[in-house]
């Protein structure tokens, strides 16, 4: 495991539960020993006891010699940097599995494009972990479920073998782009319910805002390659509930400390983790805008960011948007997926007759 942050560190438990050998690798030697010699992460897992199976090193080399999965969890915008040193020391055959949540600025790349890039690798040897997993909540080992990504469906399922225990399942599907995406666009909506919260704005407003913004989530996914009912699975619908309601996370942190009327670089200054939102907001525009899809309410995070919007005014589209009244378009019956619901239930009937009755695996 390369990352001993919190999400690293609590799947690092997870698959320490569930009968792994698991060696992380932490960029601070002073971390490294702490959960070698008394099982804990203070500063990011306060009060959790981590399993036995799980150790801890500074020294990369040690971490993945001989590692036949090696998971990633440093912050996104490090990840190619990371890369560079791991590239000489990966094992052949590894599978590297992408537990992270943005996408580069820059180049507007997801993270498992960039592990493909900077690796070499074939993207068969690649997957992503993605879902409602609020890292704090599954270190106390609350009951959670996730999807594993990969474009080689026995990619994912040997990763989904080794990520789950009695408190986690893992559920696999071969859309790596519309699970990646997911994760990383919910983070966008995380952040303006956050700014709504802490405007003071109430539940309609916020139901208002997720549900628009899985349209927008849809749409901009599909739009890149996903297929759409990826969007309304767990890295999508399940992943947007759970970061939009949590004060553990750390997008809707931000947010409400941009609603209570922070300027972006004090945000900044006072997170102690890792907001990929802010980061990816300028690079999923980018990418919206090459594909002419619109993104109004990320449109508008990125106006709050920028100083350009009061956060008060965060939702006039709701509400002012057009003189003429419209109509309600829903993930469901957008363009790229009309007949969406129909095809979905042809499938499922197809694949269960495929199963010999049994319903097919995923998510
Ligand atoms: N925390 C959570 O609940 C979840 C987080 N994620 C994703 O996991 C990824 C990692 O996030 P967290 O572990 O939560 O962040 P975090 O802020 O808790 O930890 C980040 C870790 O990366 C290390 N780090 C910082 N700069 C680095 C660098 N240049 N090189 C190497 N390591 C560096 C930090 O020392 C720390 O150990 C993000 O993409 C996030 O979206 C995904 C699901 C859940
Ligand atoms: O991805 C997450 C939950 O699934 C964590 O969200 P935050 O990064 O906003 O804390």
């Amino acid at each position: 495991m390369l990352g001993t942050g919190s999400w690293g560190t609590t799947f690092g438990k997870i698959l320490a539960d569930g009968g792994a050998s698991v060696t992380m690798w932490a960029r601070r030697p002073e971390i490294a020993a702490e959960i070698s010699r008394t099982h804990r992460n203070s500063d990011y897992l306060p009060g959790i006891t981590l399993p036995v199976g799980l150790s801890a090193t500074s020294d990369l080399k040690a971490a993945l010699a001989g590692a036949s999965h090696v998971f990633v969890a440093v912050p996104s915008q490090t990840l190619r940097d990371n890369l560079e040193a791991v590239r000489p020391l990966l094992a052949p055959g590894a599978v590297v599995v992408s537990l992270m949540k943005g996408v580069e600025k820059g180049s507007g790349l997801r993270m498992s494009e960039v592990i493909v890039e900077s690796l070499g690798i074939d993207p068969d040897r690649v997957a992503v972990a993605s879902g409602p997993n609020l890292a704090l909540e599954i270190a106390r080992e609350q009951p959670t479920a996730a999807v594993i990504s990969s474009s080689r469906l026995e990619t994912a399922q040997s990763v989904a073998m080794l990520a789950r225990n009695r408190y986690f399942r893992s559920f696999v599907n071969t859309d790596v782009i519309g699970t990646e995406f997911g994760g990383v666009l919910k983070n966008l909506i995380a952040v303006a319910i956050g700014i709504v919260d802490g405007v003071g704005y109430g539940e309609n407003t916020k139901a208002s805002i997720i549900t628009r913004g899985l349209v927008e989530m849809t749409d901009f996914a599909v739009a890149r390659g996903a297929k759409a009912e990826t969007l309304s699975g767990l890295a999508g619908l399940g992943d947007l509930i759970a970061t939009c309601q949590s004060p553990l996370s750390r997008n809707n942190t931000a947010g409400r400390l941009l609603g209570q009327g922070y300027s972006f670089q004090a945000v900044v200054k006072q997170m102690q983790q890792t907001a990929e939102g802010l980061a990816s907001v300028a690079p999923v525009l980018e990418l919206a805008r090459e594909i002419g899809v619109e993104m109004p309410i990320v449109q508008q995070v990125k106006q709050v960011l920028d100083g350009t919007l009061d956060p008060r005014d965060i939702a006039p589209h709701l509400t002012t948007d057009s003189d003429e009244p419209q109509g309600e378009r829903t993930g469901d019956d957008s363009e790229a997926t009309s007949g969406g619901s129909l095809r979905r239930a042809f499938k499922r009937a197809f694949d269960q007759l495929r199963n010999g009755g049994r319903s097919a695996l995923g998510d």
